[in-house]
């Protein structure tokens, strides 16, 4: 199992219970992740309010655009100094390459790219209506074949596919993956899911877990109950 597999996602519009949350975390036990809503609201400062506590943050901003935009959107990512940063394979193989290409200059401390191959949130149904007739397995390993052609470090993914991705690109190719839920929690609007041993098991290198941990009534107690079962179950 990769050193600290948990990432907790936090999605919160207000900054006082983001940092009320990440105050009680240590950061021997999992990493952060911030996206589009925080990162929206509080922008760099946040970045730097997590940094000041010692914790890796994954940027998870999914860039989607023309590749010269987004090369120079990944390089303001990497000046953050965050630890992951994201685009969408979706976006082709220029663009990846580009992002690619415009963390070359930082050398050991480019953040660790990687692109989003079909959202965990989206089902068979969902990608036909997008003419996409094909299952979301095949769609992901199509994109993350793209994706490893590009030179990143790896794919978010559901771990319903991970076993799949690992046999194929092998054990250095990154997978994370976000549509965790422990047995028995609530998916909302998740689809391709899996428990966190589980994921582990069929070869997750990141575990991605928001509301399961954020909107439980103890969050360090969801926390810790979820990085137990990883040293007892997996
Ligand atoms: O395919 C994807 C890509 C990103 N996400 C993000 O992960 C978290 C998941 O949060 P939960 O509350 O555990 O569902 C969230 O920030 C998403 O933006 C994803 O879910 N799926």
């Amino acid at each position: 199992m990769t050193d600290k597999p948990i990432v907790v996602a936090l999605d919160y519009d207000n900054k006082a219970d983001a940092l009320t949350l990440i105050d009680k975390l240590d950061p021997a036990m999992c990493r952060l992740k911030i996206g589009k809503e925080m990162f929206t609201l509080f922008g760099p400062t946040l970045v730097k309010d997590i940094h000041n506590r010692n914790f890796d943050l994954f940027l998870d901003l999914k860039f989607h655009d023309i590749p010269n935009t987004v090369a120079k959107a990944v390089s303001a990512a990497a000046d953050l100094g965050v630890w992951m940063t994201n685009v969408h394979a979706s976006g082709g193989l220029a663009m990846m390459q580009a992002a690619k290409n415009a963390l070359a200059s930082y050398g050991k401390d480019a953040p660790l790219l990687i692109a989003v191959t079909v959202l965990t949130s989206m089902s068979d149904e969902d990608l036909a209506l997008l003419g996409i007739n094909v299952p979301a397995f095949e769609h992901v390993l199509r994109l993350a074949k793209l994706t490893h052609q590009a030179g990143l470090d790896g794919v978010v993914c559901s771990a319903q596919e991970a076993k799949l991705l690992k046999s194929t690109f092998g054990e250095t190719f990154k997978l994370v993956t976000p549509g965790i839920r422990p047995a028995g929690s609530d998916a909302g609007d998740q689809h391709r899911i899996m428990t966190p041993p589980q994921a582990i098991a069929v070869g997750s290198d990141y575990l991605v877990i928001g509301r399961p941990i954020t909107k439980a009534v103890d969050p360090l107690a969801a926390l810790t109950a979820i990085h137990q079962s990883l040293q007892t179950e997996v």
